[in-house]
């Protein structure tokens, strides 16, 4: 797991760490780093031409220390200033090494004549939007063309939550120091790193848990269930869904299907019975239960081990009965879609439940289960809002979209790594249901369920792709790829 501390955090371990070290011990460690990614983005330092965008505080320290290796080196460094304030020590190392200061006038120029722009503007000691002198610079290193290089985070984004109010860098490469900050991970901060590389200043042994994590294929085949030599199809687990209806048909079979290639002992299908029919054309190994429609929780199976329940399903009164029959059960369950959106009206069914429960809302539903809150400000602060309904509603909650975050009560929240903008189409939240339902009735627990349907579910958009667009029903096609890739990943092949 790549793991990501808040501000307050970081600032704790470096003050603990510090005490033990000569001075400028960590901002030497930090530079070291940094400049040899810059080295490394670079055809040949010597005769680079190199231009630093340098903040009154420490993250432009560490530009302008970097900025002297490089200057050593043979490169052509220039300091841009944000302000009057610029550190001391760090810009008497560049200039003693060969570089310069340049004034305002010359800003634009050096910055789009660069090999390789270097934003020391703001690290985690930012605060709001970039402040405007900040955001000029700011915005001649997006259009200057050259390669740009972010200290510790790119200029803009919030180091805590990935938000970004007004003019932010965009950085083909984010160096970070120590440990990685939760903005890295989530968008719209993690649409600005660019390639995030770490750099080790010894910060680990005085770092508590993580406020987020992020996993590695390695991570997701650790947890995948597999069966063993004991394992029939009700030991690897039954998933019931009740998805889908007369007039959204598809979300069943997309359901089903992206459970079944998750691998799961038994999909049972619970609906209609001209859904039930279509569901076994596509899937003639699902088992299909009719319900009738004048009795929609009389004919609910209770041998199953988990439920995905909600992707098309409907408002009506018969789907209401359906989902708190359901949550009154003992069994996990995923509650998506329309089922999230009768939730919105009836949350004591999520809150007064001590069974696992995740819920996979999108930045709209989720907007329905927490009044007040604007969907706009949801994607805004993905990780605050995902935390903060997991918290009310006492369960794991999965939000999705740019970056899918995932969290729990008193757990590190999870920002999922492999999203991609291919997801973006109808009835891939469906297969994402299925398929992580298909995980919590494997034995996962919803966080594990989640953070590996998520996962698995973002690669199989990628492996889908193939300068085509990706339909939800090529993601269900691809889903066996992706599971051979992180299985592969952990050395289980
Ligand atoms: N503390 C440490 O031990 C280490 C810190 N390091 C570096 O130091 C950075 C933190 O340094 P600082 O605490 O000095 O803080 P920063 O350099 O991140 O930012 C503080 C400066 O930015 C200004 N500022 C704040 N918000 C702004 C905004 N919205 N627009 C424009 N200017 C704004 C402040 O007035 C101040 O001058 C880290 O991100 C990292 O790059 C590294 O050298 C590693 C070691
Ligand atoms: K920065």
């Amino acid at each position: 797991m790549r793991e990501a501390h808040t501000v307050d955090t970081v600032r704790r371990a470096e003050g603990a760490l510090m005490a033990r070290l000569p001075e400028g011990a960590l901002m030497r460690r930090a530079a070291a780093g940094l400049a040899a990614v810059a080295a490394r983005m670079l055809p040949r330092v010597y005769g680079a031409r190199v231009a630093l965008l340098v903040g009154g505080g420490d993250n432009g320290g560490d530009a302008l220390y970097a900025g002297a290796t490089l200057a050593r080196r043979g490169a052509a460094v220039r300091a841009v200033p944000a302000g009057p304030r610029v550190h001391e020590a760090g810009l008497a190392a560049l200039r003693a090494a060969g570089g310069r200061l340049v004034g305002a006038e010359e800003a634009e120029g050096e910055i789009s004549a660069a090999d390789l722009v270097i934003d020391g503007l703001v690290g985690i000691g930012g605060r709001g939007g970039l402040r405007a002198s900040h955001a000029v610079l700011a915005g001649y290193a997006t259009r200057s063309g050259a390669p740009v290089l972010a200290v510790d985070l790119p200029s803009g984004v919030d180091a805590d939550t990935g938000a970004v109010e007004g003019e932010a860098v965009h950085a083909d490469v984010t160096v970070t120091f120590g440990t990685h900050k939760p903005g890295l991970f989530v968008d719209p901060g993690a649409g600005h790193a660019g390639v995030v590389e770490f750099v080790d200043i010894g910060l680990g042994p005085e770092l508590p848990a993580p406020r987020l994590c992020a996993p590695r294929a390695d991570d997701i085949a650790a947890l995948l269930p597999r069966p063993g030599v004991e394992s029939d199809k009700y030991r690897r687990g039954v998933l019931a869904v009740a998805a889908g209806s007369g007039r959204y048909r598809g979300a069943a079979v997309l359901a089903v299907g992206g459970a079944l290639r998750a691998g799961v002992g038994m999909v049972r299908y619970i609906g209609q019975e001209s859904v039930a029919a279509e569901v076994i054309r596509h899937w003639p190994e699902a088992v299909a239960s009719v319900l009738e429609p004048t009795d929609p929780a009389g004919r609910l199976p209770t041998h199953v081990g988990a439920w995905v329940i909600g992707p098309g399903r409907g408002l009506h009164p018969a789907a209401e009965v359906e989902l708190e029959t359901v949550l009154a059960g003992d069994r996990p369950v995923l509650v998506d879609a329309d089922a999230i959106t009768l939730l919105g009206r009836r949350p004591h069914l999520v809150r007064d439940r001590t069974a696992p429960t995740l819920l996979t809302p999108h930045a709209g539903e989720l907007a329905r289960l927490l009044p007040g809150t604007e969907r706009d400000d949801i994607e805004a602060r993905r990780l605050e809002h995902a935390t903060r309904a997991a918290e009310e509603y006492g369960c794991t909650v999965l939000l999705k979209g740019s970056t899918t975050v995932i969290a729990e009560p008193g757990a590190p929240a999870v920002a999922n790594p492999t999203g991609t903008p291919l997801l973006a189409t109808a009835g891939s939240g469906d297969v994402l249901s299925g398929l992580s339902g298909a995980l919590l009735a494997g034995g996962l627990t919803p966080g594990a369920a989640a953070m590996c349907g998520a996962f698995l579910h973002g690669l199989a958009g990628r492996l889908a792709h193939d300068g085509a667009p990706v339909s939800a029903s090529d993601l269900i096609g691809a889903i066996p790829a992706a599971v051979r890739l992180v299985e592969e990943a952990g050395g289980r092949r």
